[in-house]
């Protein structure tokens, strides 16, 4: 059976025509969030799904793109399904998601802690876990925003996803010769890429691997690139994708 995965949006985070870069990945058995941002609780919503489809969510990163749909999230599960969600995350981020992001805004009589609304999985970055026996992912520290911790998702030792992550030709040349053969790559359409990987610059990698490359986390600009991201198609919101063993 493949992985299927679909995106609830796949723009930057200022992008307004595309929702935030966040995605669902499902086994023949189960589906889980990838990241849920600001607009996932506006997207679900709008393709007639609800959170509790879902068994799960996976975090890459705390920018408000990437988790500033947790609150609701976790409330709709408390209040409306009666059920602790999974969230999966790197024990690094754990405290920090807690304390400066959810704990203002969720703490109140029944709810003192993470744990009274998510099912918790911390992660150790750079194993790989067993999220369900379809599901291999191991959370692969990557650089983004300096001093700020942030993880790619290397899924079943052949599709990589990253986070939000700076130009790594390196990284990703020893990703295919470890023989990764899908790249979902978040990308910058203009300017230079401070914090995110340039079209500009990851046209200069090798034509093997801009081969595996696709793209996500993109401006409202996109329609402006088309047939100027040499072979690395965007990758379209709501389109299902079959991911090869
Ligand atoms: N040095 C920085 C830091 C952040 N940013 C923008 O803020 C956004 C936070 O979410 P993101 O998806 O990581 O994208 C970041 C940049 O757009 C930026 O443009 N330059
Ligand atoms: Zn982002
Ligand atoms: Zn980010």
């Amino acid at each position: 059976m493949s992985i299927q995965i679909q995106m609830l949006g796949t723009g930057s985070a200022f992008a307004k025509r595309y929702y935030n870069n966040n995605a669902m990945i499902s086994t023949s058995k189960q589906t889980f969030l990838i990241d849920c941002g600001i607009t996932a609780p506006l997207a679900i919503h709008q393709i007639e799904q609800s959170f509790n489809d879902f068994e799960g969510v996976l975090v890459t990163h705390l920018h408000a793109d990437h988790i500033g749909g947790l609150e609701e999230y976790a409330f709709q599960m408390k209040f409306l399904h009666q059920r602790r969600p999974k969230l999966f995350i790197a024990n690094t981020l754990l405290e920090p998601l807690w304390e400066h992001s959810l704990k203002a805004g969720m703490t109140q009589p029944g709810i003192d802690c993470i744990e009274d609304v998510f099912e918790v999985i911390p992660i150790i970055p750079a194993q790989a876990h067993e999220i369900t026996p379809e599901l291999k992912v191991e959370w692969m520290e990557t650089p983004h925003i300096p001093g700020k911790q942030s993880y790619s998702l290397l899924i079943n030792d052949t599709f990589f996803y990253s986070a939000d992550i700076r130009f790594q030709p390196d990284l990703l040349q020893s990703l295919v010769e470890q023989g990764v053969h899908t790249i979902w790559h978040d990308c910058q359409l203009e300017g230079e890429g401070e914090v995110h990987a340039t079209i500009k610059e990851l046209l200069t990698l090798p034509p093997s691997i801009q081969s595996k490359i696709l793209l996500m986390h993109y401006g409202d600009t996109r329609p402006e690139w088309d047939g100027h991201t040499g072979p690395m198609p965007f990758i379209n919101q709501h389109e299902t994708y079959s991911i090869r063993p």
